[in-house]
């Protein structure tokens, strides 16, 4: 019987099985943001274990709240920056070097393909889009592995979704990982690993695949996967050029981390994209979702572009093609957050913050910010947000507020109608 990828980076890294089904994993990386682990960090320090497995695979960034918006998040910040100083980790980025840390963290090519990858953040599955395992935990985990650099997890049993057809003009990796969410439902994929393969797959963008795996939690998925390619390798090799002689080589490498024909999957969801429209959410779950042509003209007060799902160069380069020349909508207010500062960098330098800025979005740092409500764009109660995010949860961006979940065209359009709207460049 073949292997599924997972499976194959569990027999790479299995140190110990004290359990039947207790798999405990060497880590490849542990991610630290300023929300979770500094509660991880003082429960350490109280137990006079303030120690940590290896300083160079750990990776650290304040990105939730920043800059501080009250003493108790400077606080926060304050205790993952002495942390960080006191055990000599040196990819720290602070603020002015901070962006979302599923977003900085493979663009500074801390992720490769058959590693293993843990995060006090649900998140932490986007990183499988490099063919990782990538897993969010709790605070013992993380505990565990700063510690230690090991984790312990269940067998991963994994959902094959295969992508197959063509995508139609202005139909995007939003609107795929929304279709497959109402597919699999919010918990469909509970405790499994989620596989995202096929040519549709294949053709997209290492940004498109994080924007696949990110919302893999959404279906209750430990972790998203895409098998490592030619697209991957391109990715990294500014930081993998010094350990292959070729780009061919690296990717020999890194085609042992693909499943095997014969793997056994849980189930396996066959999809052809070809009919697949934009889509939106329209309730409090992620796995409510329509085509955004049954929601047009319902009313919204905020538009939200950015976070670990959508903030990317390429999400921001659809939505300036959509705003170009085009005015925000008086009865509503709209922010983009750039993901990263290389991203906003980036945006600057094609033009796309002027475009942003002369449509009259409100431009902010990079920052998790709006996205789960803690700053920059908190909802009023009552309020709807159109939102590039991943989550909708009822209050999700501010007490009482609504979010719908949308690619950044449908976002876009939808800043300037001053209503949810399908973008111009949807031709359905
Ligand atoms: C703050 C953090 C623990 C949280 C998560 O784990 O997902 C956040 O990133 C979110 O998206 O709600
Ligand atoms: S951008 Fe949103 S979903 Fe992503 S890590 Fe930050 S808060 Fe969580």
């Amino acid at each position: 019987m073949g292997k599924t990828l997972a499976e194959k980076i569990f027999d790479a890294h299995r140190v110990d099985m004290p359990f039947p089904d207790t798999h405990v994993l060497k880590l490849d990386r542990v991610f630290c943001h300023e929300i979770t682990t500094p509660i991880a960090i003082t429960d350490l320090m109280a137990r006079g274990l303030d120690r940590v497995f290896d300083p160079e695979k750990i990776k650290v960034v304040i990105d939730h709240v920043t800059p501080a918006k009250d003493s108790k998040t400077a606080e926060q910040g304050k205790i993952l920056r002495d942390w960080a100083r006191r055990q000599d980790i040196k990819d720290f980025f602070d603020i002015g070097r901070n962006g979302v840390c599923h977003a900085i963290f493979p663009e500074k090519g801390f992720v490769r393909p058959g590693f293993t990858v843990i995060m006090g953040d649900s998140h932490t599955c986007t990183h499988g889009a490099f063919g990782a395992f990538a897993a969010g935990v709790g605070t013992t985990d993380l505990e565990v592995g700063i510690l230690k650099g090991v984790c312990a997890f269940h067998f991963p049993k994994t959902i094959k979704v295969v992508l197959e057809g063509t995508m139609r003009e202005g139909v995007y990796a939003k609107d795929v990982i929304l279709h497959v969410i109402q597919q699999l439902t919010v918990n469909g994929a509970t405790n499994m690993v989620i596989e995202f393969t096929g040519p549709v797959v294949d053709a997209m963008s290492m940004e498109a695949r994080m924007t696949l795996c990110n919302m893999a939690i959404e279906a209750g998925g430990t972790s998203g996967v895409c098998y490592p390619d030619m697209t991957t390798v391109e990715y990294l090799w500014d930081f993998i050029k010094e350990e292959y002689p070729s780009k061919e080589a690296a990717l020999e490498d890194y085609s042992q981390w693909v499943s095997d024909e014969d793997a056994e999957y849980e189930k396996v969801l066959k999809i052809d994209v070809s009919d697949l429209e934009p889509m939106v959410t329209f309730g409090y779950k992620p796995d409510q979702v329509k085509p955004v042509r049954e929601m047009e003209g319902e009313k919204l007060d905020q538009i939200y572009i950015g976070s670990c799902t959508n903030g990317r160069i390429e999400d921001l380069r659809v939505a300036a093609q959509v705003l170009k020349g085009q005015k925000v909508s008086d009865d509503v207010r709209a922010i983009v957050s750039p993901a990263t500062p290389n991203v906003y960098k980036q945006a600057l330098k094609e033009g796309i913050i002027e475009i942003f800025q002369d449509a009259g979005f409100c431009v902010t740092n990079p920052t998790c910010g709006a996205c789960l409500g803690m700053s920059n764009g908190v909802l009023a109660e009552g309020e709807v947000c159109a939102s590039t995010t991943n989550r909708n949860f009822n209050g999700r961006m501010g007490k009482g507020g609504m979010v719908h979940l949308m690619s950044p065209a449908t976002a876009a359009a939808s800043a300037i109608a001053g209503k949810i709207a399908n973008s111009p460049l949807y031709k359905g």
